[in-house]
């Protein structure tokens, strides 16, 4: 039984479809796709793909290793090669620049060489970067393993999505992606477990930290000599028959001359409609339905970063000082319990993209991102009101400006200066505001504070944060920030770009979009503490939230359902300009059925009859 198109339904593309939407009959009937290849849903998908999928998904690992792992490093390795503010910024934020420019040249070798070639790529690229990384004898080889590292990541996190989605059925497709980014935030958490147990040995054990991902790199290279190449990228490139071998390979005893006519008319009719001469990018950019695309791929993935997760996984070693936990080995494990609270919440994710589908799980996502990021501002805002007094001013010989500021507050906001206080159990007393280490921000330049040893005798040393009795709320904001962003804005960018562009537009706009993600990274790490300074903690957190409510309306406007589509359908929901096109978005609820009438325009009609075949 077939319903017709909501009227306001009206795709003008010359590839059309005839438009129709399954009964909410309890009927699971098959999927069918734009030319009427069928998918059935309940055929068991062949555990190749499976296998393929976590091979590409080591890169989503290393991606999230390396990116995870260098706070921990850090910490041994500006005491042990004397690093100065200005190298561990450089180290830290030479490999997220290195993965934007490596990530938007990605797009060109995509295409050029293919997905396969590419990860190979990547993953020579990631052994050579921990090899020098292990064996650095100074701080500028580190350098060049630290770029290298970043160049290895930029490509892997454009080509491992693109590649999955190009492998997978399409009712498994959301979720085998999605696992792509479990892989990242799981490589964020075994890099902190990692980070946290090898703190325990002190020389040199930075090199065993760095130098690990060699292993998950050499494993991803080696697996992938024996993988196939993607069947659509091989259609693209005329190599027909290998197409269809590998189709038969991943499909296991489906019959794959459906889905490979499909890929073919596809390609065809995509020659046609966007034509081939010419820069891909000023082509997405000239033709309607990719431009939109595009906008709503970059979009995402720049909210993704201005909703502030990194800043958030970065700080909460701070926020965790802030609830009380001094000890420095008690905050590293407990930030390995931050990351592991992002690895779990993926989880979720994974679980529920192809059940709820992707625009809901983001609109939801974003919902409870932006109320937790206002519970975390709000907690910054009364610990802020609330924030001790300083009682001494110390006559200095450094003669710093610390000594002018009137309570924690100001103090900790200037990034030389920190808080040395005592307290009982009601009140903080005798504090003074002194000038920081400039080797280890652990303890003071001078005065009582001065070494740990003197820290650990009743007085207590707070650098970047303040004691404050509302830590909860920051603490229950931080731990629902994670649970709301991991499962939704987490994952769904990288997610939905692997989907929405079609296949001469995908390397190149999957290229763009990482890059946005990694350029705007960069930015929103290197703005965060001088923000703060501006605004405060609370003023920046405030202002993460507003942007997260901008993301709301933006995805609200524009992410259509991708859910159980065929690849080679989805660029008809770009149809529409954006922000008018919610109405005409498929709801997920119900199975979409697609008839393509091979070169007329189909506008479907208000009538039931008309629309049914
Ligand atoms: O999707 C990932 C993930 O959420 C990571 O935790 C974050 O560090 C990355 O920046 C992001 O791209």
């Amino acid at each position: 039984m077939f319903l017709t198109a909501a009227s306001s339904v009206n795709y003008k593309s010359s590839s059309l479809l005839k438009y129709n939407k399954a009964a909410d009959d309890g009927e699971r009937s098959l999927l069918e796709t734009s030319t009427g290849a069928s998918v059935d849903p309940n055929h068991p998908t062949p555990v190749f793909v499976y296998v393929l999928a976590f091979f590409s998904a080591l890169g989503g690992f290393l991606f999230g290793y390396d990116t995870g792992v260098v706070s921990g490093a850090m910490l041994l390795l500006k005491k042990e090669m004397n690093l100065n503010a200005l190298w561990q910024e450089l180290l830290v934020s030479s490999t997220v620049g290195a993965a934007a420019v490596s990530a938007l040249g990605g797009g060109f070798l995509n295409g050029w060489l293919g997905r396969r070639v590419c990860i190979l790529m990547a993953s020579f690229i990631f052994s050579v970067g921990g090899f020098i990384l292990s064996f650095a004898p100074d701080k500028v080889v580190l350098l060049v393993g630290r770029i290298t590292v970043g160049l290895g990541i930029g490509i892997t996190s454009m080509t491992v999505p693109v590649y999955i989605a190009e492998v997978s059925p399409p009712q498994l497709r959301g979720q085998l992606v999605t696992i792509n980014s479990l892989f990242i935030t799981g490589g964020q958490f075994i890099a902190s477990v990692v980070d946290g147990a090898f703190s325990y040995l002190s020389h040199d054990s930075w090199r065993y930290m760095l130098g690990l991902s060699v292993l998950p790199a050499t494993l991803q290279f080696v697996g992938f000599f024996f993988l196939p190449e993607s069947p659509r990228w091989l259609l693209q490139k005329g190599r027909d028959q290998e197409a269809r071998e590998v189709l038969c390979q991943i499909r296991g005893d489906w019959d794959v001359d459906e889905e490979y006519d499909t890929i073919k008319t596809s390609i065809e009719e995509e020659k046609k409609e966007a034509g081939q001469g010419g820069l891909v990018i000023l082509r997405i950019l000239c033709h309607a339905p990719t431009r939109r695309a595009l906008v709503v791929g970059c979009g995402l993935q720049m909210f993704q970063q201005l909703s502030g997760i990194n800043t958030v996984m970065y700080y909460s070693a701070t926020i965790l000082q802030m609830a009380g936990i001094q000890d420095d080995k008690q905050a590293i494990w407990l930030t390995a319990a931050t990351s592991a609270t992002n690895f779990v919440f993926t989880v979720v994710g994974v679980w529920l993209v192809e059940r709820v589908g992707r625009r809901k799980l983001t609109l939801g996502s974003l919902l409870g991102t932006g109320l937790s990021l206002t519970l975390l501002a709000v907690g910054f805002l009364l610990s802020a009101q609330n924030s001790p007094a300083v009682t001494l001013h110390p006559a200095n010989s450094l003669n710093s400006s610390c000594s002018l500021y009137g309570s924690c507050e100001s103090c900790i906001l200037d990034p030389n200066c920190g808080f040395c206080y005592r307290e009982n159990s009601t009140e903080v007393f005798d504090s003074s505001c002194v000038p920081v280490n400039l080797v280890s921000t652990d303890h003071a330049a001078w005065g009582r504070c001065l070494n740990q040893t003197e820290v650990g005798g009743g007085l207590m040393w707070a650098y970047n944060y303040c004691p404050t009795s509302y830590s909860w709320i920051v603490l229950i904001g931080l731990i629902l920030y994670l649970a709301f962003f991991a499962p939704g804005m987490g994952p769904m960018p990288w997610t939905v770009n692997s989907e929405i562009y079609p296949l001469w537009a995908r390397s190149t706009g999957n290229a763009a979009s990482a890059g946005v993600n990694w350029i705007f990274n960069v930015l929103v790490s290197l703005t965060f503490l001088h923000m703060a300074e501006v605004l405060s903690y609370y003023g920046a957190f405030f202002l993460y939230t507003g942007l997260v409510f901008l993301a709301l309306l933006f995805v609200f406007g524009c992410l259509p359902e991708t859910q159980g589509l065929q690849l080679e359908d989805i660029e008809q929901l770009f149809s529409d300009q954006l922000f008018s096109c919610e109405s005409s978005f498929p709801s997920n609820s119900r199975h979409v059925h697609y008839t393509r009438v091979n070169g007329t325009t189909y506008v479907p009609s208000d009538n039931d009859a008309s629309d049914v075949e």
